[in-house]
């Protein structure tokens, strides 16, 4: 008996032996495949530290952990500056790539701006094949060419009053639905407002069947960018690729209705069909579709979450909310209930604009930024091998105290005069690709702002609901509440 269990005893001191030692030396494969290499090669910079993870799968449990599993993303971080020292950059493998996690303002603007100009870094989406000729995709003179129509487009007068005009009426006639709907998860109802906004302003869509069919190919067409590549029936990116193709058709259909029958409309399709560059060359028909298809992508599901999340710390924090009431009906003396913002009235709106940057800082969204390495490059004395991805994580240092004093507090006031340094602030990205969308969505956000104080008021369900962080930043309860007129 004695012997029986001393034998099993020594099976498993033997097995965990085993164990431990295919673990180490799957690991020890995984670093050799992407390190040894690199750091032999006389001369060399060093690769900064971390680690590869395991093969196929790298780091990714860690990262899915950090994300879905604990709730706490920055936890990714903590850990690498716990485990290699606080050197802001960390060599890791994810989302099936050998990677480089650059983490301080230093180092994220150096990636973000300067360099990529030199073709040093390209984007790096890994479901590129989802974007086409968006300008979020391309690099080089391409990529200014589309960039310079696009900002002619946003920063146009006729842009700013096609938005004015067009998003407000929307707002209301939302906000009016949810009176009678009493009860709403203002995630997911934000989402459907936003969507109806952006097919509007940029391509005059309202027909409520056409928008009803574009919306869940939209819900796909995002499902496949946030997914692994792999083209096979029964994937999300497959049926990504389908719906890419459903929506171009639409938006195709529409441009050539316009060619062909001479239709002026007052939005950003026509300003896009209009624009000639400094060379007399207009956007080919591939590209303005390329592009408004990502633009309605990129500009409704951001802005909605920062609505969601206005939704829910203006209830939290009901002294802000009273401050932001004040200023909301000092800017509607003299006008109708129903009037709507001018372009005159959004410059008045200082403490709104104050609000909605505190949204934006506190809802966080992106996580990182995606690049691509061109060549091989050194950044503070670390190599950035060609062809691996780099990942400019960006959502911890505007969270972080050295930076933000009592970073997770609703604190709209600490824009008063305040100027971030270089890097410190970077939820609109940096550079030559920094969000042309960006005025946009805080134009949004205040007209939304200003419509949802003047005339209703709303209760959280769950306010401690915490929060989820996958895909993006959310009250894990998609904030659900109560919404109502105000008497
Ligand atoms: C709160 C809302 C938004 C946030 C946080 C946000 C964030 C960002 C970030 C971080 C980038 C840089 C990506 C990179 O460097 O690769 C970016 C790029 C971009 N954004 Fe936004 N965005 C927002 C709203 C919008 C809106 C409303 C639009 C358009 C209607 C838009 C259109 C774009 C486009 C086209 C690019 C690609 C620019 C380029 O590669 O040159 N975004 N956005």
């Amino acid at each position: 008996m004695e012997e029986a269990v001393r034998a099993s005893g020594v099976a498993i001191a033997v097995g965990v032996v085993v164990l431990s030692f295919i673990a180490w030396f799957a690991r020890w494969l995984q670093d050799r495949r992407f390190v040894r290499g690199i750091e032999r090669d006389p001369g060399s910079a060093r690769l900064p530290p971390g680690s590869m993870g395991w093969p196929l799968i790298g780091e990714m449990f860690d990262f899915l952990r950090c994300f879905k599993f604990s709730g706490r993303p920055d936890d990714f971080i903590a850990r690498r500056k716990e485990r290699y020292g606080e050197t802001g950059i960390y060599r890791s493998h994810l989302f099936g790539h050998p990677v480089i996690v650059t983490c301080s303002p230093d180092l994220n603007k150096q990636v973000l701006g300067s360099l990529t100009e030199e073709g040093t870094f390209s984007t790096g989406w890994p479901s590129s094949q989802l974007l086409g000729n968006s300008v979020a995709n391309i690099d080089g003179t391409l990529h200014k060419r589309i960039r310079k129509h696009l900002m002619k487009a946003f920063n146009s007068p006729r842009a700013l009053d096609s938005h004015l005009s067009t998003a407000q009426p929307i707002f209301n006639s939302t906000l009016e639905d949810w009176v009678s709907k009493k009860k709403i998860v203002a995630y997911d109802e934000t989402k459907i407002m936003t969507f109806r906004n952006i097919c509007d302003v940029l391509v005059s869509l309202k027909s409520p069947a056409l928008l009803d069919t574009m919306e869940p190919l939209y819900r796909g067409l995002m499902a496949g960018l946030r997914s692994t590549t792999i083209n096979i029936p029964g994937t999300a990116f497959h049926h990504a690729l389908k719906c890419k193709k459903k929506l171009s058709s639409i938006l195709s259909d529409e441009l050539k209705k316009r060619k062909e029958q001479g239709v002026q409309k007052h939005d950003f399709m026509q300003i896009l069909i209009d624009s000639v560059d400094d060379n007399g060359n207009k956007l080919s028909e591939v590209e303005i579709v390329d592009n408004i298809l990502s633009l309605i992508l990129g500009g409704h599901e951001s802005t909605s979450n920062v609505m969601t999340w206005g939704l829910y710390y203006l209830a939290k924090y009901p002294e802000i909310l009273e401050k932001l009431k004040e200023e909301t009906f000092s800017i509607r003396t003299g006008k109708a209930l129903d009037d709507l913002l001018t372009t005159e009235d959004i410059k008045s709106m200082k403490y709104a604009s104050k609000v909605a940057e505190e949204l934006i800082r506190l809802t966080n969204l992106p996580p990182f930024i995606f690049r691509r390495v061109v060549k091989d490059a050194v950044l503070n004395g670390y190599k950035f091998p060609k062809n691996w991805k780099v990942l400019v994580w960006i959502r911890s240092i505007h969270i972080d105290p050295k930076y933000y004093d009592d970073p997770l507090a609703f604190n709209p006031d600490r824009w008063n005069n305040f100027m971030p340094k270089p890097g410190v602030y970077s939820v609109f990205g940096g550079g030559p690709r920094y969000c042309p969308g960006s005025n946009f969505a805080r134009l949004q956000v205040m007209m939304f702002l200003h419509h949802v104080c003047l005339k209703y008021r709303w209760e959280l369900l769950n306010p401690e609901s915490g929060i989820a962080f996958d895909p993006h930043p959310r009250p894990r309860d998609g904030a659900e509440l109560l919404f109502s007129r105000a008497s």
